[in-house]
């Protein structure tokens, strides 16, 4: 066996010492726990810039045509086309200037015989006109025989919108003039429900007059950490204590899979001061999220917080703890406090932290949201080193991946040990490996299914 297999075998790994006479859950029982427990947020009606990101629960229908009139899609003239018919550079069309036409201009001249009416892109086509001619197929008014590079400004030169133009060029019927409806007409379907607003779509609403859209709103999720060791980063470590990374790390995880996070620093290893945080965090918490504590230690307060056995407050919600035959996030907690909002207690050492976050509460927070897809993505790849793996366990090991050529699967390297407690290696990872709970090795060639921890698309 190579170092490098070595270091991948659960040897020395706190999370081989079972007892054997507790039921373990799999991971795939906790799952359908969790998306069983879980479901769609409430819908709401929320500002546009603050739907970016959710799914729209309604079909929308447009209340007006767009564009809403007929206007110019160029700086020109608008014409009738009979007046400049066989019109060349050298027998120009002379055209009476009738008015000048801005963009939102609403007092429109008419365009008779022999005139025309100086236009803005987006302006409104004036009754009469048929077509517009870019101010380059003319002289622009200048009097003179060449072609107009653009107009002057009306405001250094009025006179632009009087006097005569010069145009060298024929049109078509409707040149130029993009009409009334030809994007959107009123009563039609401009987004389906279930339509993952972004950028685009938001233009689209604001565009039919929109300020305001029914969506599943972002869930709230509180993120806090437990242990009295832990100190935040940025104030000095004194002997014993480490820096807070779980909070930092989960509150992150959280954003990226679509949910407004709130860290909250480090709660002492003190069961009364948890249950107080955790009830005051309940008035904007959709969801829960707490680290450490869930094990068997004596100073494993969250367990003793949640679910008090034989004390004298009443528990603050159904919270189950439990341990899954995975490896890294063997212990876990999982219910609703107040029968309502899903609290996770997930394990404190950081790998295991985060990795049961990117399983299991980043889906929850994808139901939520109302998601169909609430998984990450998973491929098959080829191994390029040999992996160990502890008997009777789903082991998630912290991989790269590099994605193959077309129709060839990519390749997957094991990156760092087993060793919850690695965060330097869980920093290189773009991926984990899944070795099933009846393998206990694979060989380098070998396929492996991984999940994508980066997924190139955006969390919804
Ligand atoms: N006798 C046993 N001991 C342990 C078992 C077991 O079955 N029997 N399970 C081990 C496994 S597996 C895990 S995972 C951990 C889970 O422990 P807790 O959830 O109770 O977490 P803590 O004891 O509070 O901390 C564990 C570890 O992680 C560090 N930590 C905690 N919070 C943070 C944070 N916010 N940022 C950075 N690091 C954090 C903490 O200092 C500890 O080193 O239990 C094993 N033990
Ligand atoms: O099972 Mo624990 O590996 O360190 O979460």
């Amino acid at each position: 066996m190579s170092d490098h297999q070595h270091e991948h075998t659960a040897e020395g790994d706190p999370c081989a010492a079972d007892s054997g006479a507790e039921r373990y859950w799999t991971v795939d029982e906790h799952l359908a726990d969790i998306l069983g427990t879980v479901g769609p947020l409430p819908p709401l009606d929320l500002q546009l810039l603050e739907a970016q990101g959710c799914l729209t629960v309604e079909r929308i229908t447009a209340g007006v045509d767009l564009p809403p009139f007929d206007n110019s899609s160029m700086d020109g003239y608008a014409v009738r086309i009979a007046d400049i018919e066989g019109a060349t550079e050298e027998y120009p069309s002379v055209l009476t200037v009738v008015g000048d036409i801005a963009a939102g201009a609403a007092d429109l001249p008419v365009v008779g015989p022999g005139q025309c009416a100086r236009i803005m892109t987006g302006a409104p086509l004036p009754p009469g006109a048929e077509a517009v001619v870019p101010v380059e197929w003319t002289d622009g008014g200048s009097g003179g025989k060449d072609a107009a590079v653009g107009m002057a400004p009306h405001s250094s030169s009025p006179e632009g919108a009087g006097g005569e133009v010069r145009v060298f060029q024929p049109a078509e019927n409707g040149a130029f003039v993009r009409r009334r409806g030809d994007d959107i007409t009123a009563g039609q379907v401009v987004l389906p429900e279930g339509t993952l607003l972004g950028p685009a779509q938001i233009g689209l609403l604001a565009a039919i007059g929109q300020d305001s859209v029914r969506v599943r709103p972002r869930p709230r999720v509180v993120v806090l950490s437990t242990g009295s060791e832990l100190v935040q980063p940025g104030t000095a470590v004194g002997p014993g204590q480490i820096s807070d990374s779980n909070s930092f790390a989960l509150t992150a995880a959280a954003r990226d899979a679509g949910a407004i996070a709130y860290r909250v620093g480090g709660v002492p290893d003190d069961a009364a001061r948890l249950r107080e945080v955790v009830e005051d965090q309940l008035i904007r918490a959709d969801l829960v999220v707490t680290s450490g504590g869930v094990s068997v230690g004596a100073y494993d307060v969250v367990k003793e917080a949640l679910a008090p056995e034989g004390g004298e407050q009443p528990p603050l919600g159904a919270i189950s703890f439990r341990k899954l035959r995975m490896q890294p996030g063997k212990p876990q907690g999982f219910g609703l406090l107040d029968g309502t909002v899903p609290l996770f207690a997930l394990p404190g050492n950081p790998v295991s932290a985060y990795l049961s976050f990117e399983l299991f509460v980043r889906p929850a927070i994808r139901a939520m949201l109302g998601a169909e897809e609430v998984h990450r993505p998973v491929v098959r790849a080829v191994l390029s080193q040999g992996l160990r793996s502890p008997s009777g366990r789903r082991q998630f090991a912290r991989a790269r991946y590099v994605a193959g050529g077309p129709g060839e699967p990519g390749s997957v390297a094991p990156v760092g040990g087993a060793g919850s407690h690695l965060v330097g290696p869980l920093a290189q990872a773009n991926s984990v490996i899944v070795v099933p709970e009846d393998t206990t090795s694979v060989e380098a060639g070998e396929q492996v299914e991984v999940v994508l921890l980066e997924a190139a698309d955006r969390p919804i």
